[in-house]
């Protein structure tokens, strides 16, 4: 008995030392301090509320990248980089290295086998299939045809109804409607609807939101803990289970109305909807003799294709549209230069009153739109951070170690915001760091592994393309017909997740231009 309660007393004398140590010993600055058995954890959790910003500020100060430790052996222990050398490295020239790994594809098990998850042959197989849908010229008309169509149905008629009650909105909510709406009509070719005057809810489109809420909370949990709430039913992990079910539930009856349609039509190359197929259809129908590990007759494979790309489309694009129109709100000299920019490239004399007729090829003359978008994303990229795993140790272009199975965190956030990146004026909202003053003004190239909200390598982002055209055509809609005013004092902050979005959404109001 005496000689447990000595060894006791040596463990809590020892214990308080090291305490006592570590809260000595001051943290470099902003640093996170790293605690017995806790690790850096109560630091992270600390500063959850504004997470992207705090790594950032760490790693300004490390020189790019930098070791985070966990809770002791709960395999929290992550090397985070935003070194530009380190990420082509991980990214590209030894990428068969760096894979999303099994812990990935547990943390993301709700959506099963998406392209997302996946690695090796099943993600060749996977992208090879989204890329020929995606690059399929008739695919590209029917998305411009979706998008202007939307603009036309949906949210013009809801901005001249907010203009003329004079009533405020939340344009964050306005955006992840109108992509819910135009991702859904591309993959299943009906329009759910869900911006309307109302805004009525819609059971999926929560439980996308609802199901990248637990697992953002995942990456950051001891996987223990989510497990046993998973298990119990509990907290966020029970938000989760009903996810999923609403998932099961939703893709079901799209994918038995499709199957249906297919049949009646007969498996025919004649699109659907004249303009071109929506992406379940093509799926349907898709040539298995190329994409020996796709099996189309299954409906779990046609549930995938659903996740994927509404996971894909709708809340990076929303998410960019509005971080755009809160940084236009702050300034309007950039607002004044679009429209220069669009009266100079694009005069209506010219083109006529029809302004939801831009083809890419027009759209691409707007350099300095598309420098503003960049710029935006650069500051606010709508997937703000990546994990990796590396199969085998390894040692990254600045040096660091990266042990087997260990976990590689790239933070997009704080990688548009490094100085020794970006230079001095990082932090500052310049669209003309896009425009190149000696190639006549055309756009300046970034290399993707500094400029990373679409990825770079490999796995680089499908539907760039596709989005930077949506963006473009929506902005050039609303800027020609309406001003857009931030209401004052509102607080504009991130919510951490796995899409950057504004914690309390974006209020303004709208009042419709005298030349609209
Ligand atoms: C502003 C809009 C968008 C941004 C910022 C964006 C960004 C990204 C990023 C960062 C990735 C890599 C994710 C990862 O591996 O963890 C990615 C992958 C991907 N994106 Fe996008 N995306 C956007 C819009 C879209 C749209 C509209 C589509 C298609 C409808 C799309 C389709 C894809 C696909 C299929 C991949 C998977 C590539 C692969 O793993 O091989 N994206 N995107």
């Amino acid at each position: 008995m005496a000689s447990i309660s000595l060894f006791e007393t040596f463990i809590a004398i020892i214990s308080f030392l090291i305490i006592l140590y570590s809260l000595l010993k001051k943290p470099h600055k902003n640093l996170a301090r790293n605690w017995p058995v806790l690790g850096m954890l109560p630091d992270l959790l600390m500063a959850l509320h504004r997470v992207y910003d705090f790594l950032a500020e760490i790693l300004e100060m490390s020189n790019l990248t930098f070791q985070f430790k966990g809770l002791w052996f709960a395999g929290m222990d992550m090397l985070i980089t935003v070194d530009p050398a380190n990420i082509h490295y991980i990214l590209s020239s030894n990428f068969s290295n760096y894979t999303k790994g099994p812990e990935f594809k547990e943390v993301f098990d709700v959506f099963k086998d998406v392209i997302f998850n996946t690695d090796s042959e099943l993600w060749k197989n996977l992208r090879k299939a989204a890329q020929s849908r995606l690059n399929h010229q008739g695919f590209q008309r029917f998305s411009v045809t979706a998008t202007r169509s939307k603009l036309k149905n949906g949210l013009v008629p809801l901005f001249d109804h907010f203009a003329k009650e004079g009533t405020t909105v939340n344009l964050q909510d306005v955006f992840r409607r109108f992509t819910f709406d135009t991702t859904m009509v591309l993959i299943t070719g009906s329009d759910p609807i869900s911006l309307s005057i109302e805004m009525p809810d819609n059971e999926f489109a929560k439980a996308i939101t609802d199901a990248g809420e637990a697992i953002m909370y995942r990456h950051i949990k001891p996987r223990l803990l989510w497990k046993l709430q998973s298990w119990m039913g509990l907290g966020l992990e029970k938000k989760l289970l009903e996810a999923d079910a609403v998932f099961d539930r939703v893709c079901a009856k799209y994918i038995s109305t499709k199957r249906e349609e297919v049949r009646l039509q007969g498996i025919s190359n004649h699109p659907i909807n004249g303009e071109g197929e929506d992406l379940l259809t093509s799926y349907i129908k898709l040539d298995t003799t190329k994409y020996e590990l796709l099996n189309p007759s299954k409906d779990q494979f046609l549930k995938e294709v659903i996740l994927n790309f509404i996971i894909a489309g709708r809340d990076t694009v929303a998410s960019a549209l509005t971080w755009f129109f809160w940084l236009l709100s702050k300034n309007p000299q950039v607002v004044a230069k679009i429209h220069q920019e669009i009266n100079t490239v694009l005069p209506r004399s010219k083109y006529g009153q029809e302004k939801l007729s831009f083809d890419s090829t027009q759209l691409n003359k707007l350099v300095y739109l598309h420098g503003a978008l960049y710029e935006s994303m650069r500051l606010y990229p709508p997937i703000p951070f990546e994990r990796k795993s590396a199969i085998k140790p390894d040692v990254l272009p600045s040096g660091h170690k990266v042990d087997a199975n260990s976990k590689v965190i790239i933070v997009l956030y704080a990688l548009g915001r490094m100085r020794a990146v970006w230079g001095e004026d990082a932090l500052e909202f310049k669209p003309e760091r896009w425009v190149s003053k000696t190639c006549g003004g055309s756009l300046r190239h970034e290399p993707s592994f500094k400029f990373l909200p679409f990825n770079a390598g490999p796995r680089s982002c499908l539907g760039k393309q596709l989005a930077m055209i949506l963006m473009k055509t929506v902005v050039m809609e609303i800027l020609q017909s309406y001003d857009i005013k931030a209401i004052k004092g509102q607080k504009v902050e991130s919510l951490p997740g796995l899409i950057l979005r504004m914690k309390h959404g974006f209020e303004v109001t709208i009042t419709k231009r005298d030349s609209a």
